[in-house]
């Protein structure tokens, strides 16, 4: 994937440029005061909430109740009436209906998910994620043995290639080949995380059709720097990780989410994920005690680079973003947000952490100034 730049005009307040210290940054186009929103985005590609707390958050405005349950799930009554043609696994197993993992916190919040435009391709799917993992779940899986043997191979760009490479030309022929029914022999036993990553993944293939090449978002999201390589260097367990999920999605996806599904969209997704993802994080607590609910990629947000002094702030308030300033900035500023709740940190332990977790050596200005001060 190239990484062009500009990628796109986001919004009036800033231009995005390449820096020579970190890729692509914002920059102020004018003088901007204080507490002005320079943006505000709801406009997510993919959002997933931690499996622990999947019957403890809304899934449409993310709240969450200090571990309460959430009340409302969708029943089969629900959803009768927005299936077409196209949901045929749906059609066949509605009796069986098992609410597609998705909880609400009430029947408006309920009620405003069914109503996202062909938000029925994306139940289904979830729907046959789940039947897939509760049929599965007595099995032993045999990657619970492996995990210290998958997590020692090695990593480099020619080794993850041809591993792809492998399925391209081995794995999919074979599949593409076979009818349904033999197909469900070749899937993979999951894990809870690679379940939860088979719904991100879907449900980033459903926002992608609405976000398509055309948008500000689409356009955004395929520009996003890909950290495939060196997130997997850190945990090699990810290449067979990511594997599976791929391989579960090439089997079970239906028609309506599978026609631009190829191992380039999936490993776009995964690698941009890494590095570009924000928090969902409880609303209404401090940094220290809140709960971290799960994750959600904005694209048009992931321009922002890390300071340590950063000059936006972050807020969520449901399924909205907002990145505020939090000090007047002049034209040409940098418009920088902090990443990872880190500024009390000391420089060092700051800078290990953004290169352990984020794999760059922070070059913003606050570090630059605390090296130069302490030569
Ligand atoms: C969310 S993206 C920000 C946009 C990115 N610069 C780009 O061109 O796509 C995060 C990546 O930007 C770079 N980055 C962000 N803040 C940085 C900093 N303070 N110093 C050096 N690189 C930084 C790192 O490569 C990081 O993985």
């Amino acid at each position: 994937m190239t990484i062009d730049t500009p990628c796109c005009t986001v919004t009036p307040f800033y231009d995005i440029k390449d820096t020579p210290w970190g890729g692509r940054s914002c920059f102020a186009t004018d003088d901007i005061q204080k507490n002005t929103v320079i943006l505000e985005v709801n406009d997510t590609t993919g959002s997933s909430i931690q499996y622990e707390f999947r019957k403890e958050v809304c899934h449409y405005c993310f709240k969450y109740n200090n571990g309460k349950s959430m009340k409302f799930k969708i029943e089969r009554t629900d959803i009768e009436g927005f299936l077409s043609e196209d949901n045929k696994w749906l059609k066949s197993h509605l009796k069986k209906f098992r609410g597609a993992g998705l909880w609400f916190c009430s029947s408006d919040c309920m009620h405003s998910y069914l109503t996202i435009p062909q938000i029925i391709d994306l139940i289904e799917i979830y729907e046959i994620l789940l039947d897939n993992y509760m049929n599965k779940l007595k099995k032993h899986n045999p990657d619970d043995d492996r995990e210290a043997e998958l997590n020692s191979v090695e990593i480099s760009q020619p080794i993850i290639d041809s591993v792809w490479e492998n399925i391209r030309i081995e794995w999919l022929p074979l599949i593409d080949t076979m009818k349904y029914t033999k197909r469900e022999q070749y899937l993979p036993i999951i894990s809870e995380d690679e379940y939860n990553w088979a719904r991100f993944v879907s449900n980033t293939l459903f926002h992608l059709r609405t976000y398509n090449k055309d948008t500000e978002t689409g356009k955004s999201f395929w520009n996003l720097q890909s950290n495939e390589l060196n997130k997997m260097k850190q945990f090699p367990i990810l290449l067979h990780f990511q594997q599976l999920v791929f391989k579960t999605l090439y089997i079970l996806l239906p028609k309506t989410l599978r026609v631009d599904f190829c191992i380039e969209t999936f490993r776009h997704i995964m690698g941009s994920e890494y590095g570009n993802v924000f928090g969902i994080w409880q609303e209404g607590e401090t940094v220290d005690s809140r709960e971290s609910l799960g994750h959600w990629v904005f694209p048009r947000a992931s321009y922002f680079n890390h300071s340590c002094m950063p000059n936006i702030t972050k807020s969520r308030n449901r399924n909205t973003m907002y990145f505020t300033l939090n000090e007047d900035v002049h034209c040409g500023d940098e418009l920088c947000i902090e990443y990872s709740g880190i500024l009390d940190l000391t420089t060092a332990k700051r800078r290990q952490f953004l290169k352990e977790n984020w794999f760059f050596d922070c070059q913003c200005r606050k570090c630059r100034l605390e090296i130069q001060s302490s030569h």
